[in-house]
């Protein structure tokens, strides 16, 4: 995919967190979500529970071998959807390529987390930490509407907060890789890629 060989990195001030500001132009951004959606109509996006049992206000799916899913269970991943017990839909080879160019990371990712933010929607401040090799990066790309993504060290203390435009793409790396994170809002209207409104935010990661 042309559109995307050659991204321009911005500095974060957090060492590990890697930005690349429209990484996806317009036309890369168009195909991927028609990739994503068609894989929705196989694989639903369904609401998540926490273990308490309470319902996430993200809707989620997943692409590839794997996918992470949330219930009365716990967290883990898992090779098939909650709902429909059938494997995840493959991920896109524009995903794998985005995950050799930008991480050149040697091993590909096994699992793509799809979250679907509409209107007020938006994910507390965690870790990711249910992967087996935690020096992996993850890698998130984000579509649709702008979101306020706050960031902060993994050892606590102060944090940050910038915004992720579609066809943003961002990395937790190295010294970032357990960093605290979560979405406080979108800001909506601020684009009319999603059909019916909001944002799609896909994280690539090696689970297993
Ligand atoms: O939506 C985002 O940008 C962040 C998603 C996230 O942190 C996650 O799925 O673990
Ligand atoms: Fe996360």
């Amino acid at each position: 995919m042309a559109s995307m060989s050659s991204p321009r990195e911005t500095p974060t001030g957090l060492p590990g967190f890697r930005l690349w500001p429209g990484a996806l132009d317009a036309a890369a951004q168009a195909v991927l979500l028609d990739q994503v959606l068609a894989a929705a109509r196989t694989a639903p996006f369904y609401r998540p529970v926490t273990p308490g049992g309470r319902p996430f206000s993200v809707e989620m799916t997943g692409l590839g071998p794997l996918a992470w899913v949330s219930d009365r269970a716990g967290y883990r991943y898992q090779p098939t959807h909650p709902v429909t017990g059938e494997a995840w839909p493959p991920m896109p080879q524009a995903l794998l390529d985005l995950w050799d160019a930008l991480t050149g990371w040697p091993v590909p990712p096994d699992a793509c987390l799809v979250n679907l933010y509409r209107l007020d929607a938006k994910m507390g401040l965690h870790q990711d930490r249910d992967e087996a090799d935690l020096t992996a990066p993850v890698l998130s790309v984000s579509l649709g509407d702008t979101a306020v993504f706050r960031i902060g060290a993994a050892e606590g203390g102060r944090t940050q907060s910038l915004k992720l435009a579609s066809g943003d793409v961002c990395a937790l790396t190295g010294p970032a890789r357990l960093a605290r994170h979560g979405i406080d809002r979108l800001l909506a209207g601020s684009s009319q890629l999603v059909p019916g409104g909001g944002r799609i935010n896909l994280t690539l990661r090696r689970a297993r």
